[in-house]
């Protein structure tokens, strides 16, 4: 008989009944069909060997905010769905032009676990309620479904759910966005956008790849924060605060900020970079402190220069009146208009910082004088590790060579070597003069450049020293001159004296 019906009238055939099908749902009395189904349903599950755990997007009808587990098993389930599953929805994320996959409505996925098959799906409901609404998902309503044997049920919900659940966690940490934050001033705490931070996404390119500097010095600092970052438990077993302070110094232009950002590329943290300046007393200092959250980074750059050291430097002013670093810091400091902040609220701030809420926080100080910082500020304890950046080195040379042009040797590299131990030249200015100005720049002249530059400060650097010689072989002979006419007068006078 079947055999009998061509192909279109089998489709129209199965159309009708399908039909029929929606026709009887729709007329059929919802009082009487939800007992039934509930009673099906029943039956069924009595037969039924497996187990099913649902796990939805909102928990409750009027919840505003995403189930933070299913947003975990979510992350879970992308990273094993993009290799499996066939249906897949392309999503853009927000701020950004990355595309996620997620699971397609009823797409499904298998995992294993200690040899144990688990099965996942992607389910979609719309409610056939007619409703306008603000919220999409009021309409449409998302949850994960997964299906076991229920002889698994006790390792199901007791290891594996964890599992899930750590393992999302871990991804979603390793794929966020990461932020920088510079703190409002207090002024704009209130109001309409009611912030103490803004924030914009973090894509600083500056890696430890990229960073030239010494390479063993360069392990030493990366194994230091790889070692920090995965100390969780042993902080916790000596009974420590999970924090860490590192204070970076040098001269102007030799990577200090790119370390900085190095460091939280490899971390994975976010940066909060305070400027003291725009912090009105130590009251708000607290309050900014507690605004900021863990995996992070608390930045604040020239601290020699943000802090008002008044106590320490009224004592020192007779001693320093000709000191030239020291008046360049309070030109700067008087540029920058200081805060109220004093040294005593910094270093509550930075204890603070260590038994607040949150860890796995690093703090990190910048300074071009690391002798004129206070003690208390940069001890062991709040600065745990002091990390000297320098000039440029001929390791560093080696590593922008093979960045800018590619290349590991070449002849002029003795010469580049030579000069670099005999002038200081920072690494901002050896990569500013080593790089390819077009894209048809041969290397050898990329080199030359450097070489010249290198041989100019040399001169530069000589002559300097030659004019300071010569300064102080002036100042020698004019207190000699005026010792001489000292003793000169006192030896006319003396004869005077006799002579009377
Ligand atoms: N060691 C380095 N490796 C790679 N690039 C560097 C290094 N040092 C400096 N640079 C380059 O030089 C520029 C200036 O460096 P950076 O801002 O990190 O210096 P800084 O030490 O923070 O200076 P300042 O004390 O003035 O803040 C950056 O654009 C960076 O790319
Ligand atoms: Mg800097």
């Amino acid at each position: 008989m079947i055999s009998s019906y061509t192909a279109g009238e089998m489709m129209t055939k199965l159309g009708s009944i399908f039909a029929s099908v929606m026709i009887f749902y729709a007329y059929f009395p919802r009082e009487l069909l939800d007992p039934v189904k509930r009673y099906a349903q029943k039956s069924l599950s009595y037969f039924y060997p497996y187990l099913q755990i649902t796990i939805p997007e909102y928990q409750g009808d009027y919840a505003f905010e995403r189930s933070k587990v299913f947003a975990a098993v979510e992350r879970y389930l992308n990273a094993k769905s993009t290799k499996q599953a066939k249906r897949l929805e392309a999503n853009v994320t927000r701020d950004n032009d990355n595309i996620v996959l997620t699971l397609a409505d009823q797409e499904q996925v298998t995992d294993e676990y200690k040899g144990i098959k688990i099965w996942w799906a992607s389910k979609l409901t719309t409610p056939n309620k007619q409703s306008i609404t603000f919220y999409p998902r009021e309409d449409e309503k998302r949850h994960f479904r997964l299906t076991f044997h229920k002889t698994y049920r006790d390792i199901i919900i007791d290891n594996y759910l964890k599992h899930v659940l750590d393992e999302g966690k871990s991804i979603t940490i390793k794929e966020r966005q990461r932020k920088l934050f510079i703190n409002n001033k207090s002024e704009n705490w209130y109001g309409y956008r009611r912030s103490m931070w803004s924030h914009v996404v973090f894509k600083h390119p500056a890696t430890f790849d990229t960073l030239a500097m010494d390479p063993v010095k360069k392990q030493e600092i990366i194994d230091d924060l790889m070692t920090f970052s995965k100390a969780k438990d042993y902080y916790a077993k000596v009974g420590k605060a999970w924090k860490r302070g590192y204070l970076l110094y040098g001269p102007p232009g030799t990577g200090k900020s790119t370390m900085i950002a190095a460091m939280a590329n490899l971390l994975k943290y976010d940066i909060y970079d305070l400027e003291l300046t725009a912090v009105k007393d130590n009251l708000e200092l607290r309050k900014l402190l507690l605004d900021t959250s863990g995996k992070s980074i608390v930045v604040i750059e020239d601290i020699d220069c943000s802090l008002d050291l008044t106590g320490q430097r009224e004592k020192k002013k007779k001693d320093e009146e000709n000191d030239p670093i020291k008046d360049e810091i309070t030109k700067k400091m008087e540029e920058k208009k200081l805060s109220e902040v004093t040294l005593s609220g910094l270093l509550n701030f930075i204890d603070g910082l260590w038994s607040s809420c949150g860890s796995e926080r690093i703090i990190v100080f910048t300074t071009n004088y690391k002798d004129k910082l206070d003690p208390a500020l940069i001890r062991r304890g709040r600065m745990d590790k002091h990390i000297e950046l320098s000039y440029c080195g001929f390791e560093a040379f080696k590593a922008f060579a093979k960045k800018y042009l590619n290349i590991d040797s070449h002849d002029l590299f003795v010469d580049v070597r030579k000069l670099l131990e005999e002038t200081k030249m920072t690494p901002a200015d050896v990569a500013e003069n080593l790089m390819p100005k077009s894209d048809g720049e041969d290397k050898e002249s990329c080199l030359m450049r450097l070489v010249k530059a290198l041989e100019e400060a040399k001169e530069e650097e000589k002559r300097k020293a030659e004019e300071e010689e010569k300064r102080k072989v002036e100042e020698e002979e004019k207190k000699e001159k005026e010792n001489g006419k000292v003793i000169k007068e006192v030896l006319e006078n003396g004869e005077n004296v006799v002579a009377e």
